[in-house]
């Protein structure tokens, strides 16, 4: 929402800014890490397929982010959100067709793999997951507004995505994948977290009660340890009880990136100017442990 830091900055780089290029790892990660499990159980991967549901996942991220620039627009919360789409083309109309297109050939990539698997059950799961994205943002729901964000955000990217991943793949269900799919869920809601921090003035003022308006800064960067460290802690729980490889644990690997996170949070989590680049710390860790936890599947 806000953006003082962004007055007077080139037109690029509010472009860049509003596109938001590396939040689209949001798409690619449950997408991989859903085939990766398959992969495992069944050695056999359908690439078509994934590549199919990984352009359709990019384009539903689009549509996801391009709305929620239609709808902060709708309700004034972005007035000065300068790398706000609407802002930047002062065109709402335009950038809400443009954004329900992307929706359209999202949802088309995943109706053509229900096509070829003569299956509807993909295709349902990702229309529930989208009813739901539209619900954290759209009238008359704005469940983003009481604080519901990362409830469905951990539920959409996490067992709703890895579900669908798997099922694309398999046209079955797998508790293994399931507890991978706790742990997607759970990285992909810290990025969403750890983007309030720097707004709580902003959301107060709008009425948005976010996670962090209602606890706190302090209480936030506590509740982000400790969500941190359970996609570690699920992880060696997934190979204690046999449910994933022994490989899974390069998941470790990515463990530099979440103390650097959580350490950076817990310094400056009551410094908006400082604590707002948290949000991209976080889509890293996201990038790395997802990578890695796929890989442990794969190999
Ligand atoms: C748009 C999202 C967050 C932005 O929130 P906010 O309005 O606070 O941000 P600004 O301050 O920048 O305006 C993400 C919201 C995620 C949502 C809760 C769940 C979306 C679910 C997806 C539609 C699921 C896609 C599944 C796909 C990978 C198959
Ligand atoms: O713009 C943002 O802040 C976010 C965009 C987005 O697509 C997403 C997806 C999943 C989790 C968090 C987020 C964002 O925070």
């Amino acid at each position: 929402m806000t953006t003082f830091e962004s007055v007077g900055q080139p037109k690029s780089k509010l472009w860049l800014a509003a596109i938001k290029p590396p939040m689209y790892t949001v798409a690619i990660i449950p997408i991989t890490v859903g085939s990766a499990v398959a992969y495992a159980q069944t050695q056999a991967i359908d690439l078509n397929i994934l590549g199919t549901f990984l352009l359709s996942a990019i384009a539903i991220i689009a549509w996801l982010n391009i709305s929620n620039d239609v709808y902060d627009s709708d309700t004034g919360i972005d007035i000065n959100k300068a790398e706000s789409v609407v802002n930047l083309t002062g065109n709402r109309n335009l950038m809400f067709w443009l954004g329900n297109l992307f929706l359209g050939l999202g949802i088309a990539g995943i109706a053509m793999i229900s096509w070829w698997q003569q299956d509807l059950t993909v295709v349902e799961i990702v229309l529930l997951s989208c009813f739901l994205g539209y619900s954290y943002q759209g009238p008359p729901f704005r469940l983003g507004y009481q604080g519901l964000g990362e409830i469905i955000c951990t539920i959409c990217f996490g067992p709703l995505a890895l579900s669908a991943a798997y099922y694309s793949q398999t046209q079955s269900w797998s508790i293994a994948n399931l507890l991978a799919s706790l742990i997607i869920g759970i990285s992909t809601s810290i990025i969403l977290f750890c983007s309030h921090f720097h707004q709580v003035k902003d959301d107060l003022a709008a009425g948005k009660l976010s996670p962090i308006v209602r606890m706190g800064t302090k209480m936030g960067a506590a509740v982000l340890k400790w969500s941190t460290a359970s996609i570690y802690a699920l992880s060696a729980v997934g190979v204690a009880i046999g449910l994933f490889p022994v490989a899974t644990l390069l998941v470790f690997l990515s463990l530099p990136l979440a103390i650097k996170l959580t350490n950076f949070v817990s310094e400056y989590h009551d410094r908006p100017e400082r604590v707002r680049t948290c949000k991209y710390l976080a889509v890293r860790l996201h990038f790395a442990s997802g990578l890695l936890l796929a890989l442990g599947f794969y190999i």
